[in-house]
């Protein structure tokens, strides 16, 4: 399941429905009522109402609409997921419409999302001495380093990393649980550890626990097996704040999962905030329950993807200047352009360069570095999936021809493995969504996310076909 059916996950997009009633703050004109209706019908009401509830239609100008949303997140999410249909409603309503721009309205920055309650967040404590935080932060298992400010946003990470401000600054209220995904190495621990500390920083009373999923079942087996199991419980059915990494690391741990059902019921009764982090998005968690799965699912989940060139580039030089290492230009764009698929990997190339040049006491030629990571270079080279391999790898398997992945035709037969080969294009590679487009034979980016869609729906219906998809991504990255 993707971005955008998770957000919908519960509602029938074809169900008929009275806008004004299903949307608690329908704004301004008629056309806008008119835009809305459509809109409902295609897009669900949840997710209308989440991310168009609280909208405002701004008019229209030489065939653009404008539309203005009360925060990024908005704009962010709607920009990915909904673009293609809000265009299609807005043009059935305006004649000539071509386009929609969404815009952050300056005035209701700041406010909650739609559907939210209002924030019953604690009034605001005076800042703690910054030695005292620290001493908080790291018995709350926090890691110093992983704040926002060292956190380097592109285009990658936007909108986790707005999800993770908002978390910050309003906890318990809107996107509770916060659910971040994604690949080793990508940030997701570290946006996790910034929410921590930027809430100790603002509510410095606040109960912030983190630790990583192992750590939960482990305490969990040792209270069990110690009779402590009640001390367990208060420690972290109590907490305001619990930051839970790596949870596909329940998989088949039933008891655990049990455990972990009901401290995460109780937390969100409370209105305290739940963040997690997993490697895969939670409908792709093998052996877990799906009252947990459906639990996971029930407030905001956000993919961080691997980072483009220019913030690879980026990453590089704040690192640089955080480990006070002086590396040439070259020799950072150099390390940018060959490790493309998680951050992790890059600041390990960053430190064996800056160990050298450290040691040798001069500094690195970009030959050097050559020599010197052609292991790590070389691996990354084989990790590295294209389009074109895709294709390749679908048509095979599917028995396609290869040149159905980008031609016009559309029997099922054709059209569902050109799909998969989108949602693999999606997932495997660093294309965006109109490069992807692009190579299946100039197709809109809208198609690629209905293919995306379509094929996340179809895994949990197709028998087999997880297994087939998998069978692939095994092969490309072999
Ligand atoms: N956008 C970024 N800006 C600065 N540093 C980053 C960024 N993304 C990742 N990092 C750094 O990369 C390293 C790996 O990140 P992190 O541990 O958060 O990844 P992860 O997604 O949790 O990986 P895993 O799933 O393997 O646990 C950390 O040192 C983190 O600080």
């Amino acid at each position: 399941m993707n971005k955008a059916q998770m957000e919908t996950a519960g509602t029938s997009p074809a169900e008929e429905v009275d806008v004004v009633s299903a949307c608690k703050a329908p704004h301004g004109s008629v056309e806008w009522k008119k835009i809305s209706t459509l809109l409902c019908k295609s897009i669900g009401v949840d997710a209308f109402q989440r991310w168009f509830g609280a909208a405002s239609w701004e008019g229209a100008e030489d065939g653009e609409g404008m539309v203005s949303v009360p925060g990024e997140i908005h704009q962010v999410w709607i920009e990915t997921n909904y673009l293609p249909e809000l265009i299609l409603a807005a043009s059935e309503v305006c004649e000539g419409l071509h386009h929609v721009k969404i815009f952050v309205a300056e005035e209701a920055s700041g406010q909650s999302p739609v559907g939210a309650k209002k924030p019953s967040e604690p009034t605001a404590k005076k800042e703690l001495p910054s030695d005292i935080l620290e001493k908080r932060v790291k018995a709350s298992g926090l890691n110093p380093g992983y704040t926002f400010k060292s956190f380097v946003v592109g285009n990658n990470s936007q909108f986790a990393h707005a999800a993770c401000e908002a978390v910050a600054t309003k906890s318990g209220v809107g996107y509770n649980p916060l659910f971040l995904h994604g690949g080793s190495g990508l940030g997701k621990t570290h946006l996790m550890h910034a929410v921590g500390q930027e809430i100790l920083r603002r509510r410095p009373d606040s109960r912030v626990i983190y630790l990583t999923c192992e750590k939960f079942t482990n305490e969990f087996i040792e209270a069990i097996r110690k009779g402590d199991i009640e001390k367990f419980r208060r420690r972290y059915r109590s907490s305001d704040v619990l930051l839970i990494d790596d949870v596909q690391f329940l998989a088949g741990k039933e008891r655990s999962q049990e455990e972990f059902f009901h401290t995460f019921n109780t937390l969100l009764d409370g209105r305290h905030q739940v963040v997690l982090t997993s490697d895969r998005p939670a409908c792709e968690i093998k052996s877990i329950e799906p009252r947990l799965i459906s639990r996971f699912e029930c407030g905001l989940a956000v993919e961080l993807q691997p980072p483009q060139l220019e913030t690879r580039m980026a990453i590089l030089r704040k690192k640089t200047m955080e480990w006070k290492v002086a590396v040439d230009e070259s020799v950072l764009a150099f390390l940018a352009e060959k490790i493309r698929s998680n951050v992790r990997r890059l600041e390990g190339a960053l430190v064996r360069v800056a160990t050298f040049a450290s040691l040798a006491g001069e500094s690195v030629s970009v030959e050097k570095v050559e020599y010197l990571l052609r292991d790590f270079i070389q691996e990354e080279a084989s990790r590295q999936v294209t389009i074109d391999g895709i294709q390749r790898a679908v048509a095979e398997t599917f028995d396609v021809r290869l040149a159905d992945m980008i031609s016009r035709r559309r029997p099922a037969s054709i059209a569902f493995p050109r799909q998969i080969a989108m949602y693999l294009s999606r997932s495997l590679t660093h294309n965006s969504l109109m490069e992807i487009g692009e190579s299946f034979g100039g197709r809109d980016h809208g198609t690629v996310i209905h293919a995306c869609k379509k094929v996340a729906a179809e895994l949990d219906k197709q028998p087999g076909l997880r297994e087939r998809i998998e069978r692939i991504e095994n092969q490309l990255k072999r």
